[in-house]
């Protein structure tokens, strides 16, 4: 097979990343936007070793079923798996046995161009199963951990405008002279321009609209040197909070921070320089220019003032869902003292304080340490402790000076280093819970405190992302044994 090619390809499952698997001369193919059960002509992208990319050049159709059937055991022949059929069955007007693929029309017009959904052709409790059986996968493969029971997805009600922070791209497009908005690209820096989402609320899609038309009647094409939008909403209160990055600092942003904050829900203005366009979008540092410098969330009855940068689960209503969750595996005892790695601004351990007689939290960004302590005062929680420093550095001594009854992981995607684990299998709490946003490295590090003498009680899915391919996960673990 080469690049170039065209192929009639038959989608027998989605990979994690929610791109159609299909085999093509023996090869597996991706296919962004082709569902199981669908057969479209491709262009081959790309061929490497052992996998092949390709796009679209048809539109998709679903195939009688035992076509779909057929593609999908060869399919798992040449993985030497034992695939599932792909599809199940629906009828087309003739009465024929038709895959039943689950696609919907996507809400988006930029849909498959955008980088940020994945998923959105596909019917909201396929794509739950579908992130179900991406765990399952996971844990078989990865962890060996075939018999761990992967509860069914806690999903959304209204899998939409669930958002409550987005990073817009903007970039001067001359001519005609304006600043354009828009949304990069899978895998680039192309601005695919667009100045909505349906994954952010209504009221972040007009303050979008309205700080490109105020950033360009004031600045003219000084505007380009704005080359990133953030805003940040609070579920709780509706308040936005909006940050402007600027390529440099003697832009002049002052002048527009009064317009800014008379839009309907603004009540912040903060600016950081970022000389890259292309690269990490926050600066060093943030200003506030103009109004408050935190926003308030509430959580569990907690208070969290969110400041410009602190690290805040960017779906509020799932959060809670998820932090229910927590609560309910760690099942606190008021004598437990609580360790909570990678804490970020400390709303897990915060959350778990009322029932516990102390909690210690560790990461290492100091803002979110700040953040984390900033708001157990506001709370009034006196028996909450926040460690600055990286989990790996701080762990295997500080598990050795104090004993924890229930340790919280919820590392970054890449999961936790070998020595932390280390230190929390030597430290042998009686409950862990593993809190991920990446399946595979869950599955690893579940295999390593599994070997550790813990079993992995449950895995529960929560659907913080919805129409993407990304997976949060509240795993639990306890000590063999104990109940
Ligand atoms: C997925 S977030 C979890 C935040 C928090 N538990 C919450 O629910 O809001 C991961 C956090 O780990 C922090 N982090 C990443 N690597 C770290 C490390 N090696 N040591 C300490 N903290 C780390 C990040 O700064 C981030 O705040």
């Amino acid at each position: 097979m080469r690049a170039g090619e065209r192929h009639l390809a038959t989608a027998v499952r989605l990979n994690d990343d929610g791109e159609g698997i299909a085999y093509i001369d023996g090869l597996t193919v991706f296919v962004p936007g082709l569902l199981p059960g669908e057969q479209a002509w491709v262009e081959v992208t790309q061929v490497a070793r052992r996998y092949g990319r390709a796009r679209l050049v048809s539109a998709p159709e679903p195939v009688p079923t035992t076509a779909a059937r057929q593609d999908a055991a060869e399919g798992a022949q040449y993985e030497g798996r034992r695939g599932p059929a792909a599809a199940t069955v629906a009828t087309d007007g003739n009465g024929y046995a038709m895959a039943d693929t689950g696609r919907v029309l996507p809400k988006c017009a930029v849909f498959g161009a955008c980088g940020g959904c994945q998923l959105q052709h596909l019917a909201y409790p396929r794509q739950l199963e579908h992130k179900r059986r991406v765990v399952e996968a996971a844990l078989r493969r990865i962890g060996r951990l075939a018999d761990v029971p992967v509860a069914p997805v806690l999903g959304m009600d209204n899998p939409w405008r669930y958002r409550n922070q987005i990073q817009v791209p903007l970039r001067w497009t001359d001519p005609p002279g304006r600043l354009t908005a828009g949304f990069f690209a899978m895998g680039s820096h192309e601005l695919v321009p667009t100045e909505a989402c349906h994954l952010a609320s209504a009221a972040m899609e007009q303050t979008v609209r309205a700080v490109v038309r105020v950033l360009a009647d004031a600045l003219g094409p000084a505007a380009a040197d704005v080359h990133h939008l953030i805003v940040r909403e609070s579920y709780t209160t509706g308040e936005q909070m909006v940050v402007l990055v600027a390529a440099r600092q003697d832009l002049d942003l002052r002048q527009v921070v009064d317009d800014l904050l008379a839009l309907p829900r603004v009540v912040s203005v903060c600016r950081t320089v970022q000389p890259y366009r292309t690269g990490p979008v926050w600066g060093p540092t943030v200003e506030v220019l103009g109004g408050k410098a935190a926003l308030t969330e509430r959580i569990e009855g907690l208070e969290f003032l969110i400041s410009p940068r602190s690290f805040f689960q960017v779906n509020t209503a799932q959060a809670r869902v998820l932090y229910a969750q927590v609560v309910q595996a760690a099942a606190l005892q008021p004598t437990d003292v609580v360790l909570d790695a990678y804490c970020g601004t400390g709303t897990i351990a915060l959350v778990l304080a009322r029932q516990a007689r102390k909690v210690v939290g560790v990461e290492q960004v100091p803002a979110a340490v700040a953040d984390a302590r900033r708001n157990a005062a506001h709370n009034g929680i006196a028996h909450a402790v926040f460690l600055t420093g990286a989990v790996e550095r701080i762990l295997p001594r500080l598990c050795t000076q104090e004993h924890f009854d229930v340790v919280v992981l919820d590392p970054p995607r890449k999961g936790c280093a070998p020595q932390v684990l280390a230190a929390v299998v030597a430290a042998r709490p009686r409950r862990i819970i593993y809190v991920s946003c990446n399946p595979a490295t869950l599955a690893r590090d579940l295999r390593v405190l599994a070997d550790g003498g813990f079993v992995v009680r449950r895995v529960q899915p929560v659907d913080m992302f919805p129409q993407t391919s990304h997976i949060e996960c509240c795993a639990l673990l306890d000590l063999s044994g104990a109940s």
